[in-house]
């Protein structure tokens, strides 16, 4: 389980994130949605641990994460997918893999298991990074955060630039694994995304989460959601 309270975040003494307060049930996908810049990326990058915030507690299970270095936090069992997949171009699948589960003990999550889950990479274990299809690469990058054994994973736009089918086995994989009990944090720009997923929608505009919502009240009436993005866009 995540719970974030009064966090402010940003860079060289200005500040991005205004009082974020948010919280994530096991099991549950929670949505992210902003406009370009709004501080969705800022916000991931908080909670990975790869933006030291001014103040306020990150915690996960209960431990409080807020301002300790990535390394230890991923160790704490948060995952991350970073925007653009960050695939190495010059290592194959089978070596980002490899790399990924290092120095780790009876692992849950072991590298015959994500196979299993996405049989595609199996298939593709002597390529390398820059051979790999844009669904692949995606694929690949969520293995990679497999195998470090999170119970919270952070996803930063994981459907950007993919195709409709491919976009749909992605979510299938997140949506199963938030049924096994994952913690799932996804950030997306497009409430159409968002709300094929997630059980709550939130909205942040200008680094300040103006709405939470459950999302099948979004499904049921996208409108209010919708005019709050729109209001944001056009600011
Ligand atoms: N490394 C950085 N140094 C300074 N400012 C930054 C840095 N990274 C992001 N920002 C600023 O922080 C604000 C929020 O950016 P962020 O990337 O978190 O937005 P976002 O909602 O993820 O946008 P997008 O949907 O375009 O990815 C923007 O004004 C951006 O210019």
């Amino acid at each position: 389980m995540l719970r974030i309270s009064g966090l402010n975040a940003g860079y060289g003494g200005g500040t991005v994130l205004h009082d974020v307060a948010l919280t994530v049930e096991a099991g549950r996908i929670q949505a992210i949605v902003g406009r370009n810049g709004a501080g969705k990326t800022t916000l991931v990058h908080a909670i990975a641990g790869l933006l030291r915030p001014y103040s306020g507690t990150i915690t996960v299970s209960d431990v409080d994460l807020a301002g300790k270095p990535a390394h230890r936090i991923a160790r704490t069992g948060v995952g991350l997918v970073p925007q653009g997949r960050r695939v190495f171009a010059s290592l194959t699948v089978a070596e980002h893999l490899r790399l990924a589960l290092a120095g780790r003990h009876n692992p849950m999550w072991t590298v015959g298991r994500v196979l299993d889950l996405m049989p595609r990479l199996a298939q593709r274990l002597g390529h390398r990074g820059n051979q790999l299809s844009g669904g692949e690469q995606q694929m690949l990058a969520l293995a990679r955060a497999l195998l470090t054994q999170p119970r919270l994973l952070l996803l930063d736009e994981p459907c950007e630039g993919l195709a409709g089918e491919v976009a749909s086995r992605v979510r299938e994989v997140i949506a199963g694994l938030a049924a096994g009990g994952m913690t799932v944090l996804i950030v997306e720009q497009q409430l159409h995304h968002a709300i094929q997923l997630a059980d709550r929608i939130a909205v942040l505009d200008y680094g300040r989460l103006i709405a939470d919502e459950p999302a099948d009240g979004v499904r049921a009436d996208p409108a209010p959601i919708e005019a709050l993005l729109s209001i944001a866009q056009r600011r």
